[in-house]
This record gives C-alpha cells, structure tokens and sequence, in this order.
C-alpha cells in the first residue's frame, strides 16, 4: 500500500448516492487524480490518502484509494482554499482571503471557539458571524459523525445511507439504540446492526437486542413465504439465534404484542404470530373474497346459452363442458376460479369470456402479476393488459411521499369485470391491494395454474382459494389435441401426475441427453447453448434460449452457469467495456435480470424519448446496452424497448441471467429451455419445481444429467409447507363475525 498527503484542488466527479468521488490531490510537487468512496470531502482540505497506484485505460495514472483521513488544513493557502470553497454559506473568495489575511494559521480557531472576532473584517457583522460560526460547526459535525460510523467500520456507501436517514442526530440515535439501524436504514439489516452494537459493548440480552432479534427472525420467515410462524418455532428460532433463553423472546414477544408491533392469533389451536402487514393483508384478503363472492351479481338477463353458442360460430371452436361452465359462471358469479395446467385452454376459455361480456355491453380489465405474463395475456386476447400494479396506479399520491396503490376502496377500478391471469404469482399482499380496489358488483374472474410453485412474496393464495371450497373453482383438465402434438405438454402433465416423461422422440420438443458428472453436464450445456441449439432451433444463444437451475451454487448452479456461459457467450472484447462489481462482471452485450420489485427507477422508451416511467420488477431480463466507467453507470435494455440506467448503488439488483434459478423464472416463458438435472436436497428437488420449469418452455425443453434424478424429483412429491392462515380463515364462513380479526382489533 502506498500513502499520499495533499489539498483537494478539485472534485472531478462525485455520485451522491454511495460517495464514490474522483478527485485532484495537490501536493508540493505536483497534482495526482485520486479515486475511491469519500463519503465526505471538500475542495480545500488537506487529506492522507492510503491505496495503490493504478494504470487507467482512459485516465492514465491514478491513486485508488482504500482509506483516507482528514489533516485540518494547515497552510494559508489550504485554508483559505478551504474557506472560499463554498462549504460555509457567506464566504467567498473575498472573505476567505481578508480572512486568512487577518487571522493566518489561527483562522479556523477563530471561527470555532472565537467567532466574535470575526466581527473585525470589514463585511462581516454580528449576525453574519453567527451564521458562519453555525455553518462551521455544522461541518464539523458531519466530519465526526463520518469518523465515528467510520471507526465501526460501517463503509462509506453505508454511512451515506445513515447520515440521511438521521441527520445531525446520527451519533445520538446509534448510541441509544444501534438496532434502530435495522429498521429505518434501507440496506442495514439485524446482523449488521448486531456487529456494530456488539462492538459497542450492548448486552446479548439486551431488550432492544432481543426485540430486534425477534422481529428479524420473523421478516426472515416472511421472506421465505411464509404469512405468519407459529410462536414456539419464532421462540425457539430467535433464542437461538440471539443466543439468549427462550423465556426472554417469550416474553419480548408479549412486548411487542403489547405495542402492537405484531399479532398473535389462534388458528384452530395453533398460535400463529404475523407481522402487523400480514395480518391485515390476510384478514383483508378473506374478507374481500368472500363478500365478492357472495355479492349478488344482478339478474342476467340473456341468452347465455345461445350467446356462448354465437361465439364458439365466430371463433369456430366448441367449448369443452367445462369451459362452458367456467364462461357461464364467470357471468353468474361474483367471484369465479379457473384453474388448470398447460394447454387445458386458460386462454381460450379468457377470450370466450372476454368475448361475452363484450356482447352483453360490460367493461372488462385485464391485468397479470408481472410485466411479461401482462404482456403474454395482451397478445393472445388482442386486448390491452396491464400489470396488476399499473391497473392499481401504483405511484406516488398528491400528498405522499411513499409510493402508494391510487385505487383502493376509496377509488375502486371502474369495470364491470376484472381478469387475472397467472395468479399463482400473487402473494397475499398484492392480493389485498388488488381487492381493496374492486367493489362489490364487479366481477373478478381469477385465473391460473395451482400446480405452479407459489408466489415469492408471502402467502400461497391460489392454492388457498381453491382449497378453502368456499368459492366457485372450474378445474379445467382436458389436454387439447392441439396442446397434446406438444411434448413438452403431454410431458408436465404427466410429471404432474407422477408419471414418466416420455423422452427422446424424434422431431419432438422435448430431449434428454445422459450425462454423469457434473462438469459433464456443465460442458454439454455450454455446447448446446453455443452452438448446437441455435443452429438446431433457429433461436440466439442469447434472447431464445434460457438456461433454468434448481440451485444457485455448486458446479451446476446459476451462479458458476452464469459464469461459464458469460465467458463463452459473450467473452471480453477490446469494444465491450465492462465493469466489475463484487464477484461479478456485467459486460456490454450481457444477459441480465432484475431481482427485486423497483417501483421507482426510472425507464425510457428507447423508440419514443417522451415516453418514460418508473418501475422495474423482479423477474425483468434485458440485456446491457452500455457500460460506463466514468459515470459509474450500467445501462440496460428491458424487452427490447425500456432503457433503464443503473447507478453503482443499485448494482445489487442486477444479475447475470445467462442461467436463472427455477423460482426466478416464474411467470415467464422462454422459446428453448435448457435445464441440468442433478441430485441435490430433496426439499428443493420437488415434482413441483420439475413441473414449473418444464411449463416456461414453449418450444423445446433439453434436460442434461442423470436419468434417475428425473424420476426422483418426480417421485417427490414433498410440497413445502408455507404457514398461511387464508384457508382457514376462509373456511370459517359459518362464525364469520367470531373468527375474522377477533384477536387484535386493527383498523384497515
Ligand atoms: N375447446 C377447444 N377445442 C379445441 N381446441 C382448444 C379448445 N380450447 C383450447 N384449445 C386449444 O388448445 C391449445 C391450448 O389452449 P390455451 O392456449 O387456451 O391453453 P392454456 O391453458 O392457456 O395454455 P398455456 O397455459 O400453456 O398457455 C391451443 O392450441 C388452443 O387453441
């Protein structure tokens, strides 16, 4: 490691987001470009700088630097550059120099223990004084609140973080009480919280310790699906975790209970412990649905019968039986569940319904939890489909500073029907949104594939609905004949039902290829998705064919997928520019995937470039555009048609998506799928995920491995369990009053 000492003479570039800031360092001699996270620096002062010397492609020399610390600037011409560099409201140029020309090397002094005597140069009065002295003890301020997160070693991009969320009150707010770290500090969670308490001395057993603790565990539970944890297994969990008794969690438990921090309710003798959110949303849920449901949607007074038979003449099918159903019911209904698998006619039995309301002169929404499962639904039904967030108006009100849903009970969806498709993806808060904005007399008509995997968020509400019996389901069964020419149909239905694929047929579309070991397999997919797949199939390595991974780790998980394919798709080259972040490379020209909901990043229409809007969701892919190292910025292209600008800080929403993992996948299609099978935990192996990956495919399906781990993952029918009260709930029509919300009153 090298040292540098030296005047800040300019700040070149400086992102105010993570503080990555490139800067001139002026020493006796000469002045050096320094780069690296200076949460905090100013034109003017004297910094010693510890890193390495790097050779920049395009900037030449140039220090990089790993730690920095402050030196009060020490010479008249340090301070007064530091004066006049526009840090202090109320001097200038002018000021500095008469400044530093009356008080030299004591100026500083002055300003912060004798700011009276500035009253001495010409210009300056009492209350001038004042301000400056307040400016100076505001920067100061600043500094030590840098150096006391600093010596926590909480980095730069983190201390930025934590100084806006707190202000002048920072050091206060973490001596107090560091765990507030984790629950208004985006970023921050309760381990890093815990370091820096622990290195502050706090009890394990501290009670701020233990509430932390406790209400991590339960967000920790709710980020793996669950809408509430049954209290012994929060108890047991959070006191291991915490290293404490478990009566101590106990009774923080009660505490938090007290405080209305979270809801423990019975579900049929099982203590049952929700987050304030999730308790809502479910009650809400249940609620919702049923007084949907049970709303008498008024008298119909038409032909159904002859008008599905007009439709089945103009579209020149015949509806099977219950498809008829599901189209007469969708009329007699309030509330109407249409479930079934791949090419069992979803969506031909949507466009019958479509259809029909149309003839009978009602207004239909349609919408769909992602924005390709939105845009899949618009194209078969040449209607428009939103997402369920956009149909919401998801974004910011008149008043309020967070984002928000704009139709909500008090601003319902004007719609005579509303059509969901996919619902499987919907998690139980999203499901709430959605409901608080449909008013009893709109008919929803909710339509998806129970057999998928659930929802990422909480919750597994289509599954549920359906087992609850409390709402009117059609399962729809029958594989089309057209849907059965498909082995990749024929074949996840089968799976679904336990059975065998059928492999390997000749001009089919759905393959096996043998193979052992796993680095085996990893070098087949490489050459299939190289070479041998797109010339077989027509489709680009890049945009048709999708590489699906049970796991993220190990020789055939995404992560070393991503990796290997990278170097072979889309190697280093002298016009790509690229940029490292953590132990990945995101290169111009790469595939990548957006991995968690955005609602506020900005995107631009790249055909129309008055056209823009915000939000980028999990589960989006593009591919990147630009990589700029001078701005620090990534640029990535969504469905060939949204530009989207990623800063440093937002890198970590951003991965390679070359491969992705099955969950991932959900709610999206792909021409070619490409899928290693290997043996791994069984609770991840399941029937289930086989099934869902298999279902993203629409033209061809290759799966690479061992033969007898397709027969395990089919014979395990092991569904994880996700603690949803919603069923239940549901179920309890007949003490409807007794049941609902009982516990805790809480105002929606
Ligand atoms: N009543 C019917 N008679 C004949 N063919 C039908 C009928 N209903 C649907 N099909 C055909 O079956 C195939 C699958 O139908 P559809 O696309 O509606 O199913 P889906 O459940 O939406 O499938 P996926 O989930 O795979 O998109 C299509 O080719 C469709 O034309």
């Amino acid at each position: 490691m090298d040292e540098i000492q030296g005047m800040i003479s300019e700040v070149v570039f400086r992102n105010e987001v993570n503080g990555y800031t490139v800067l001139e360092l002026q020493d006796d001699v000469e002045e050096n470009t320094v780069v690296g996270y200076f949460p905090y620096v100013n034109i003017g002062e004297t910094i010693k700088a510890v890193g390495t010397w790097v050779e920049h492609p395009d900037y030449g020399r140039q220090f990089k630097m790993e730690t920095y610390q402050v030196v009060t600037p020490a010479t008249l011409n340090g301070i007064e550059r530091y004066l006049s560099s526009g840090l202090i409201p109320g001097i200038g140029a002018a000021t500095a120099k008469k400044m530093v020309e009356k008080f030299g090397l004591d100026t500083l002094d002055i300003i912060q223990y004798n700011p009276q005597r500035l009253t001495e140069i010409d210009g300056i009065g009492q209350k001038k004084a004042q301000k400056i002295y307040e400016a100076f003890q505001e920067q100061r301020e600043l500094k030590d609140i840098m150096l006391f997160l600093e010596s926590y070693n909480i980095s730069p991009a983190y201390a930025v973080r934590i100084y806006k969320t707190y202000g002048a009150n920072t050091i206060k707010v973490i001596r107090e009480n560091p765990y507030n770290l984790a629950d208004d500090v985006f970023g921050i969670g309760f381990k890093m919280a815990d370091r820096i308490a622990q290195s502050m001395g706090i009890p394990l057993d501290s009670e701020y310790r233990i509430a932390s603790g406790t209400r991590y565990v339960l967000s920790q539970f709710h980020n793996n699906g669950h809408s509430y944890i049954p209290q012994d297994k929060l108890i047991k969990t959070a006191a291991e975790l915490l290293d404490v008794r478990e009566e101590a969690v106990e009774n923080m438990l009660m505490g938090l209970y007290i405080d209305r921090k979270i809801v423990v309710d019975d579900l049929d003798g099982v203590k049952a412990v929700y987050s304030i959110a999730f308790y809502k949303a479910e009650v809400g849920v249940a609620r919702r649905l049923l007084a949907l449901a049970q709303y008498p949607v008024f008298e119909v007074n038409f032909d159904i019968e002859h008008e599905i038979n007009q439709i089945e003449k103009e579209e020149g099918i015949c509806l099977a039986t219950n498809q008829k159903e599901a189209v007469e019911k969708a009329v007699t209904k309030g509330l109407l569940v249409v479930t079934g698998g791949p090419g069992t006619g979803k969506t031909t039995t949507i466009k019958a319904i479509i259809r029909l309301f149309e003839r009978m002169g009602l207004s239909v929404l349609l919408c769909a939890p992602t924005g390709r499962a939105a845009k899949r639904m618009q194209e078969a039904t040449g209607r428009e489909s939103k997402t369920i967030h956009r149909l919401l108006e998801y974004g910011y009100g008149d008043r309020d500073e967070d984002m928000m849903f704009q139709r909500n009970e008090d601003s319902p969806l004007e719609a005579n029907v509303v059509i969901v498709d996919e619902v499987s993806m919907v998690d139980i808060l999203l499901m709430n949104n959605l409901l608080k904005a449909i008013s009893e007399g709109t008919r929803l008509i909710l339509v998806g594939d129970v057999d998928q995997l659930p929802s990422v968020g909480p919750g597994c509400v289509l599954r549920d609905i359906i087992n609850s019996e409390a709402v009117t389901v059609v399962r729809l069964n029958e594989i089309f004949r057209q849907a059965q020419e498909s082995l990749i149909v024929v074949n996840a239905h089968r799976i679904n039902k336990g059975e065998a694929p059928i492999l390997n047929i000749k001009n089919k579309d759905f393959f096996f290829m043998r193979e052992e070991s796993q680095t085996g397999i990893l070098e087949k997919i490489k050459e299939l998705c190289k070479d041998r797949l797109p010339k077989y199939s027509g489709y680009s390595s890049i945009e048709g064919i999708q590489v699906l991974s049970p796991m993220k780790k190990g020789i055939c998980g995404v992560i070393n997928l991503n990796t290997e394919l990278q170097k072979i798709l889309n190697p280093p080259h002298p016009t790509k520019n690229e940029r490292q972040y953590r132990d990945m490379i995101f290169r111009e020209g790469d595939k990548v995937m957006q991995i968690r909901n955005n609602y506020k990043m900005k995107w631009q229409s790249l055909w129309d470039s008055d056209y823009e809007g915000e939000g980028v969701f999990n589960g989006d892919m593009g591919i990147i555009s630009k990589v700029d190292n001078e701005e620090q910025t990534v640029e990535v292209i969504f469905d060939g048609e949204r530009l989207v600008r990623y800063e440093p800080s937002d890198l970590d929403e951003l991965e390679l998506a070359y491969a992705v993992t099955v969950h991932k996948s959900q709610g999206s299609e792909f021409p070619v799928l490409v899928m290693p099978v290997i043996a791994g935990p069984p609770m991840l192996l399941t029937r289930n995920l086989l099934y869902t990956a298999l279902t993203r495919a629409k033209k061809m399906v290759v799966l690479v491995g061992q033969e007898r781990c397709i027969y395990s993952m089919i014979n395990n029918n092991y569904v994880t369990r996700r603690y949803s009260g919603l069923e239940y709930r549901l179920r309890r029509l007949g003490n409807w009053d007794e049941f609902m919300g009982n516990t805790i009153s809480i105002q929606e």
